[in-house]
């Protein structure tokens, strides 16, 4: 149901080769919701997206979805599709969609063929033959296939043509169910700014600000874009 809590992160830190990434991160993410995670390089966004994911797991705290630990019923809810390093690149896109529905029950195959139409993939395709756009549309195609609860897109418009963003943004709406989450980290707010209920900020090794964006353009007089500005600013001007 739109609202439910679906996420729960509770006092998360976690540290790669002894080098601290997160810590004291607290996010609690509700059903049905656009949600955009922005932080600069190197924040920390692909590194929570992993955690929640379950892709990391050697983390401190604690990760609750629909208020269980359980890290196998979590990535059955979760659609988060990393860069597919573990295809090669001589896989064909008709491969890994067949790899994806042996080990993904809700892999909806109808809706993965409406993307791949959609996104203007080619199944016969090789992995390796892919463009960084092309490969994003696949992943992108791959990860909305799910009937999931909570999907996690990894900046995927980096490398999509200007024109072809601006139709699959919109399009994303149509995409995923009302009762479902997506967080979609993006460098480019202003792109998706329209679609987003809530805006995550990711400064200071942590969840640094989550608010709703119609709370944000109401009590902070500014753009989405200007306020996630000011929010950096403000710890440059301190450190002046
Ligand atoms: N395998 C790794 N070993 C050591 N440090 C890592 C590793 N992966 C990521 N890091 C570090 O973790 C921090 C967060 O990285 P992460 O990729 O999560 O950031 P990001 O916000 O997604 O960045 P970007 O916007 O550049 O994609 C960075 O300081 C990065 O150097």
């Amino acid at each position: 149901m739109k609202n439910d809590e679906l996420l729960k992160i509770v006092n998360l830190s976690y540290k790669k080769k002894q080098k601290t990434i997160l810590q004291q991160v607290n996010l609690t993410l509700t059903a049905g919701h656009f949600i955009g995670l922005a932080g600069l390089n190197g924040a920390g966004k692909t590194t929570l997206m992993r955690l929640i994911a379950g892709v990391a797991t050697d983390y401190q705290g604690q990760i609750f979805f629909q208020k269980e630990t359980d890290i196998v019923k979590r990535k059955a809810l979760v659609s988060y599709s990393d860069e597919l390093r573990g295809f090669k690149k001589r896989t064909s896109l008709k491969e890994i969609n067949q790899f994806y529905q042996m080990v993904y029950p809700d892999f909806d195959i109808q809706r993965y063929q409406e993307l791949v139409a959609f996104l203007q993939l080619d199944n016969q395709q090789k992995l390796g033959a892919l463009s960084k756009g092309m490969k994003e549309r696949l992943i992108m195609a791959l990860t909305l296939a799910r009937k999931a609860r909570l999907y996690l897109l990894d900046e995927p418009f980096s490398g999509i043509d200007v024109l072809s963003r601006k139709k699959i943004i919109q399009g994303m709406l149509s995409w995923i169910p009302e009762d479902a989450t997506i967080l979609i980290s993006s460098h480019h707010l202003e792109e998706i700014v329209q679609i987003l209920d809530e805006l995550v900020v990711i400064k200071d090794q942590t969840v640094f600000a989550h608010r709703a964006t119609d709370d944000i353009l109401a009590s902070e007089h500014c753009s989405v874009e200007e306020y996630f500005e000011q929010l950096y600013d403000e710890r440059e001007a301190q450190n002046d």
